[in-house]
């Protein structure tokens, strides 16, 4: 194997950190087999820097001492300062070194690690969505509408988990049914476009949201997406009840597209912030119809799984099997490990 694809073992006890564009999440990893330590989350907006966070929620509240550090930030890593989208945080990788006692630290992209989550999480943490067989070992999708549409690819070869971090959720949507003809007028652009994160995520389903009311010629009453999704989720409001068909619709469209791309037999995972949270909308025909939607492939996609990521802190357990076994993942580490 090329020496660029094996990632040495870092040190035990290594402290694990999600760090998202609101929220950040912490566990330490004492040894391979123990079970991780936790700590609560909290709002990256609460400490004015991710070192004062991890001193103050972790090494104040326990005696353990991590030798070794593995991230996973929301924006791209490129030198010595990582600077976080959405939070006034940057990761300073050689001050966490001569600050807080590191001797390694790795810092990966946030989606790579809900890639490696999907690669080891436990069936009890997966909620499947209409047919398709128990996954395979084999490709992966994952996609994460939350603030943005987080996509990975995880491609499974020589018995190696690669995560493939791309762009994918900026890829264009385009109308299918004579009611996206009459909806897709009103929905917002971007440079022209309708790109997928512009209707898959949270303003994505505000977007929806005033675009039906468009075309329905009333007055928008919601403009947070929770209020929007709640009242398509108890019926209430004819327009939040079509949001939510529609936001099922294009996510199952665009989840069939990274199937195809990706020969995902190994099935396509929704995790971010919002699928959880409308699990009964696409649970409902709409979504699994539009997955399966790809003439001349319908019957392969209909073999193809597809799943909720229920676990409340997914990228979390990613990043701790990577610690345990990272000869099993191919992560690259040139240009984005720290060693004392
Ligand atoms: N019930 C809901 N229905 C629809 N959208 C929601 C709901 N709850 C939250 N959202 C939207 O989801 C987005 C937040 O997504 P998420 O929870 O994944 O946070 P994040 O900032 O992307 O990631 P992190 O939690 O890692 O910081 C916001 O746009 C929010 O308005």
């Amino acid at each position: 194997m090329a020496d660029s694809m094996k990632t040495d073992k870092l040190p035990f006890p290594i402290l694990i950190g999600d760090i998202g564009g609101t929220n950040a999440r912490f566990s330490v990893l004492t040894d391979a087999d123990a079970e991780p330590i936790p700590f609560p989350n909290i709002r990256t907006a609460d400490y004015p820097t991710i070192d004062a966070a991890i001193q103050n929620v972790v090494l104040a509240s326990t005696s353990v001492r991590p030798r070794s550090a593995i991230l996973a930030v929301a924006a791209p890593v490129d030198g010595d300062e990582i600077d976080l989208t959405n939070c006034d945080w940057v990761v300073r990788p050689k001050g966490m070194i001569a600050e807080l006692g590191f001797d390694d630290v790795l810092v990966v992209n946030d989606f790579e690690a809900q890639a490696l989550a999907v690669a080891a999480l436990p069936r009890d943490f997966l909620d499947k969505l209409g047919r398709g067989g128990e996954p395979q070992l084999a490709s992966r999708v994952v996609l994460g509408p939350g603030t943005g549409l987080g996509v990975a690819g995880l491609v499974h070869a020589r018995e190696i988990w690669f995560p493939v971090p791309g762009e994918g959720g900026h890829v264009d949507v385009g109308p299918r049914s004579d009611r996206d003809f009459e909806v897709f007028p009103h929905l917002k652009r971007i440079e022209g476009r309708v790109s997928a994160e512009e209707i898959l995520s949270g303003r994505g389903v505000i977007n929806i949201y005033q675009a039906v009311c468009k075309a329905d010629g009333v007055q928008p009453s919601f403009s947070d997406p929770a209020d929007v999704t709640a009242r398509g989720l108890d019926g209430s409001n004819p327009q939040a009840v079509e949001t939510l068909s529609l936001f099922a619709t294009y996510l199952g469209r665009v989840a069939g597209d990274m199937a195809l791309i990706f020969m995902a037999r190994g099935g396509v995972y929704l995790a971010g912030g919002i699928s959880q949270k409308i699990i009964p909308a696409l649970k409902k025909p709409e979504f699994r119809a539009a997955f399966e939607d790809k003439a001349p492939h319908s019957e392969l996609l209909s073999t193809i799984p597809t799943f909720v990521v229920t676990h409340p802190q997914a990228a979390l357990a990613g990043l701790a099997s990577f610690a345990r076994a990272p000869s099993a993942y191919g992560i690259a580490t040139d240009g984005r490990r720290w060693l004392r």
